[in-house]
This record gives structure tokens, C-alpha cells and sequence, in this order.
């Protein structure tokens, strides 16, 4: 079997969107003196889709989130020319070809991001291929379900982050995320604002409740050494990316300080990477994301080190291609669910866009055994709210 095509194409959203309020996520710009629209930079609003075809008729899909049209002319000028005549379950071959004849400029960032969205389809089409779902090709079923946590409580006023907390609850969930909204900039009443949120959200879910506290990026190292021991009596499940995703002692330090486990790794690129935040002890888990880290194929080399570092991976914003990799590996104890409503941020276009991925009910998800490949397929029922870029 060789590849006999790659497709390429950028959908830019264009329908209604929910505008964020002032101080809805904090994050990397806010340190600026000029924020503007602070969150503009970490809105997701377009993908970049990738449909590999072969010689039998097969074809695999993949998907690449991040800069969409420049994932899009990467693939198509460097990328599709790499792999187009092979055969794809020559993948490790094809994931060196890819990441070395970009050494010079491809190793993180978009670069990364192209290549996963290209391995995810050459996955896509050995599963299709052999008939099984990808899992069966990554070790199998480690779980009978997937434990997954409702990730969405943004920064609103409290009574409305306490009536969703409870809407999580209702649903069956028993572990959420929620986003801090003020970071250094914005003083001792931003702290103690910070503070209400955890405080107001552990009122309606109790104790017995996972809560994991996410900050994006947007604090700095001094402000997170004093709010790790105001954060300790609200027992969170682990405190997220509070640094920028470059300051890995800045990562380690932290994760020496706190019984709160530092996660990360959702701005981290391939198992090189991975490598260097597991051997600092930098944190304590592990948040790549398939279709930026380097595919599936860069994926499972990190499952396995962080495995023998004893580091637990919940990858970055559930999705096909993350759960796969966590049915398939023991390391990963749940995946992050993004509730679907209107488009908002952006982490819910996915379901606008794809078809195939499994409902949470009670808090856990499941992989349909007989389904090959990633069990996606494109959503056309939207295709006319989007900017579609051949
Ligand atoms: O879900 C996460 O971990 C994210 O970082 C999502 C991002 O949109 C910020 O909330
Ligand atoms: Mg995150």
C-alpha cells in the first residue's frame, strides 16, 4: 500500500461566536502593559484538516489546531512530498523523514504541528486498514472505560462558575477544571479574587470531588510561590501550566515547593522535550497533546518515559487522538472532556468541525471496539459556517 495524496484544508469558523469577558482566562499576554484582547492569541477558531489517501482507496484523517493556514502550507510544500509513494505502517521511517528534512526550523511550534496532523493520519489509515480501532495497534484496552473531567469553568461571576460546577456534577462527573482569571498584574484584590473562585466552586462540589486549577500561562514565578500555599487547603488535583511553557526550572522549582502537583506539557513538543521535564522533575503530569507533540508516533515514546518516571499523562483536550493513546496506555488514569456548547474559545469547534467522538456519560468515556482507525469523519452539517481554504 503507498500514499497517493494528501489533502489539505483550512476551516475558519464564521458563524456566531460567544465574546469572552474582561479577566475570562488568564494567560501568557497578560503581563503585557497593553493586553488588548488578551485572549485573541489562544482563540482557536480555525483547523487545519489533513485526509491522506492511498493506492486502496483508503483514507486516513488527521487534524492540526494551531495556525491553520500556516500548517496547511507546510504540509503541502514540505510534508506531503515526504510521504506521498510510501507505504504508511512505514511510519517511523516516515516521522524521521518528516522531522529531520525540517531540523532547521520545524522542530517545535507549527513545524511539530504539521507533522502531528500527518502522522495522525498515516494512524488513521493503518487502523483503517488492519480494521482496528488505532488503540488495538498501541497496546489495547488498559481500561474497561475512560474516567474523564469536564473542562470548561472560565472565569465568570461566582454564582454562574457555582450553577456549571453543579451542571458537571449533575452530569455524572466527578472530577473539573477551572480556569484562574487575574494574575500578577493584578494585585492582592486580583489574589484574593483568584482565591473566591477556588473557594466558591469547592463549596458546591465538596471534597470527594477532583478539581484541577488551571492559570494558562499567565502568572510568573513569584506570584505562584505565594499562591501555592493559599491554593494547599482547597486540595486541588494539580495547579496548570502556571509559568511559561519555557521555564522549565521555572516548572521544576515550583514542583519541588508544593504538595500540588505542577502539570504541564501542553506547550511541550516531542519526546526530546518530554525528556527534559521528567529527568528536571518538572511536573508531576503530563499534558501533551497528539496533534502538536508529534502525532501518535512521538506520543507513545513519551507514554513509555513518562511510565518510567512513575508520571501520570492526561493528555491536552480529550479528542480522538488523545484518546486513543489513553485507552491503549496505563500511565494515562483519565482524559480532559471540553463540554460542547456554542463556540466560545474555540476548544469546542472540534465538534462542529469532526463526527465520531464518544459522549461522556457519568464521567466516563468509551472506545467502540469495532470501529477501525480513529473513528473520525468530517462534519459537513457546518461546513457552510465556515471559510473553507482549499
Ligand atoms: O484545556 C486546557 O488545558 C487548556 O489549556 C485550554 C485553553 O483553552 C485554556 O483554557
Ligand atoms: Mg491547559
Amino acid at each position: 500500500m503507498k500514499i497517493s495524496n494528501v489533502r489539505t484544508r483550512v476551516f475558519e469558523w464564521k458563524g456566531h461566536t460567544v465574546p469572552p469577558t474582561a479577566h475570562f482566562c488568564s494567560n501568557a499576554m497578560d503581563e503585557l502593559w497593553d493586553k488588548g484582547d488578551s485572549m485573541g492569541t489562544f482563540r482557536f477558531h480555525g483547523w487545519t484538516t489533513v485526509e491522506i489517501e492511498t493506492d486502496t482507496g483508503l483514507v486516513g484523517l488527521g487534524n492540526v489546531a494551531l495556525a491553520p493556514r500556516i500548517a496547511k502550507a507546510i504540509i503541502d510544500q514540505y510534508l506531503a512530498p515526504l510521504v506521498i509513494g510510501q507505504d504508511p505502517f512505514d511510519y517511523e521511517y516516515l516521522w524521521q523523514r518528516m522531522y529531520r528534512s525540517t531540523h532547521a526550523w520545524g522542530r517545535k511550534g507549527i513545524g511539530m504541528a504539521a507533522i502531528s496532523g500527518v502522522d495522525i493520519a498515516i494512524w488513521d489509515i493503518m487502523g483503517k486498514a488492519v480494521g482496528q480501532p488505532v488503540f488495538k495497534l498501541l497496546g489495547g484496552r488498559t481500561k474497561e472505560k475512560i474516567p474523564c473531567y469536564a473542562s470548561k469553568l472560565y472565569r465568570t461571576d461566582l454564582k454562574s462558575m457555582q450553577e456549571e460546577a453543579q451542571s458537571y456534577l449533575d452530569q455524572g462527573f466527578t472530577a473539573m477544571k477551572m480556569r484562574f482569571g487575574y494574575g500578577p498584574k493584578d494585585g492582592p484584590t486580583g489574589m484574593r479574587a483568584n482565591l473566591d473562585s477556588v473557594a466558591a466552586v469547592r463549596e458546591v462540589i465538596g471534597e470527594d470531588v477532583d478539581l484541577m486549577l488551571e492559570c494558562y500561562m499567565g502568572w510568573n514565578l513569584e506570584y505562584t510561590k505565594r499562591m501555592l500555599p493559599k491554593l494547599e487547603r482547597f486540595q486541588p488535583r494539580w495547579l496548570e501550566e502556571p509559568v511559561l511553557a519555557d521555564d522549565i526550572d521555572g516548572y521544576a522549582e515550583l514542583n519541588r515547593l508544593t504538595s500540588i502537583p505542577i502539570s504541564g506539557g501542553e506547550h511541550e513538543f516531542t519526546h526530546y522535550g518530554f525528556r527534559q521535564l521528567l529527568e528536571k522533575r518538572a511536573v508531576s503530569v503530563v499534558q501533551y497533546d497528539t496533534n502538536r507533540v508529534g502525532g501518535i508516533t512521538a506520543a507513545r515514546k513519551i507514554n513509555a518515559i513518562a511510565e518510567s518516571f512513575s508520571v501520570p499523562v492526561i493528555p491536552h483536550a480529550g479528542q480522538m487522538h488523545n484518546y486513543h493513546l489513553t485507552m491503549a496506555t496505563l500511565a494515562s488514569p483519565m482524559a480532559e472532556f471540553f463540554p460542547v456548547h456554542d463556540v466560545e474559545i474555540g476548544n469546542e469547534l472540534f465538534y462542529y468541525l469532526f463526527e465520531g467522538d464518544p459522549e461522556p456519560v457519568d464521567g466516563f468515556l468509551d472506545l467502540d471496539d469495532e470501529t477501525p482507525g480513529l473513528g473520525l469523519t468530517l462534519n459537513e452539517r457546518y461546513f457552510d459556517q465556515f471559510h473553507i481554504t482549499e
